[in-house]
């Protein structure tokens, strides 16, 4: 049985963070995390000052990545500036390589099935519905009709029942997706295999997979430092922030928390 470890103190987690740079890691959720939550997903930008803080710490660390429900390309466009940063899109199954979009092909085969769930949801959900259709994943919006979440529920359950697709429930949303084992976890799970110590920064139900990989890595792996940090908020509950370690209050506040970490590092390029 694992023994259970004391609280983590921030100091703590920074200090075996600069002690061993190279082997450290900072894994990134974006809506909700390190952009604001909107109305309109097409119009979301990251908050001030993350994306300079995600550039800053990726000369200082091993690895930065963003960890997306967003398809690649959308990352590619807001994180564009920041070719050190690593980019992972709808859950994993796209990366960004070179400047290129490279997606997982047991997922492009399920194209044309998300193409008729989209199309199905746009016919059969009432109007206020927003159907995002992201290609290899269709997103369900309610957020303009919280009453409405019963009905979406149900449909993209009946839908993933008859086409063997997989439900992902998020912020006011449902969405429908290829049944690959493929999620924030399995991303994190890899990308952190050669680190030391790595960071989660999530505010939603799909974050908690990545949260699970590092604690079971900490679990099999003494010299093994898993930070989870939770941006809190009333839609997702407080499931996640009762599993993180450290909690803040929005995305906003995330580029003032990773100031606290940069400013440690003897090397930091400004002083925050
Ligand atoms: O994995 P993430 O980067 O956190 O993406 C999760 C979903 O984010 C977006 O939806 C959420 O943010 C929208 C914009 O603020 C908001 O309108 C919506 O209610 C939220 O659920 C995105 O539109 C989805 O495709 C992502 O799955």
């Amino acid at each position: 049985m694992a023994t259970p470890r004391a609280p983590l103190r921030f100091t703590e987690a920074v200090s075996a963070t600069v002690s061993e740079s190279t082997k450290s890691g900072f894994f990134f959720d974006f809506d909700g995390t390190i952009a604001p939550i909107m109305r309109d997903p097409a119009a979301v930008l990251p908050v001030a000052g993350a994306v300079e803080r995600l550039r800053v710490l990726a000369e200082l660390v091993g690895r930065v990545a963003v960890v997306s429900a967003r398809p690649a390309a959308f990352l590619r466009d807001r994180f564009a500036d920041v070719p050190h940063v690593s980019l992972f899109g709808l859950y994993g199954m796209q990366s960004v390589v070179d400047g290129r979009v490279r997606t997982a092909a047991e997922a492009g085969a399920w194209a044309p099935v998300i193409g008729r769930v989209a199309a199905d949801a746009a016919r059969d959900l009432p109007g206020e519905v927003l159907v995002e259709d992201k290609a290899l994943l269709v997103a369900l919006h309610y957020r303009a009709v919280p009453s409405l979440r019963g009905a979406v529920e149900r449909w993209a359950s009946a839908k993933a029942a008859e086409l063997g697709l997989r439900e992902q429930y998020g912020r006011m949303v449902v969405e429908l997706r290829p049944p690959i084992e493929c999620d924030k976890g399995t991303v994190v799970e890899r990308e952190a295999e050669t680190l030391t110590r790595a960071w989660y920064f999530g505010d939603d139900l799909s974050d908690g997979r990545a949260f699970d990989v590092l604690r079971g890595r900490e679990e099999r792996d003494p010299a093994f430092l898993g930070v989870r940090v939770a941006v809190a908020n009333g839609e997702t509950g407080d499931e996640l922030a009762r599993r993180a370690d450290f909690t803040i209050d929005a995305p906003e506040d995330t580029p003032a928390m990773l100031d606290h970490v940069i400013r440690a590092f003897p090397a930091a390029p400004y002083a925050g």
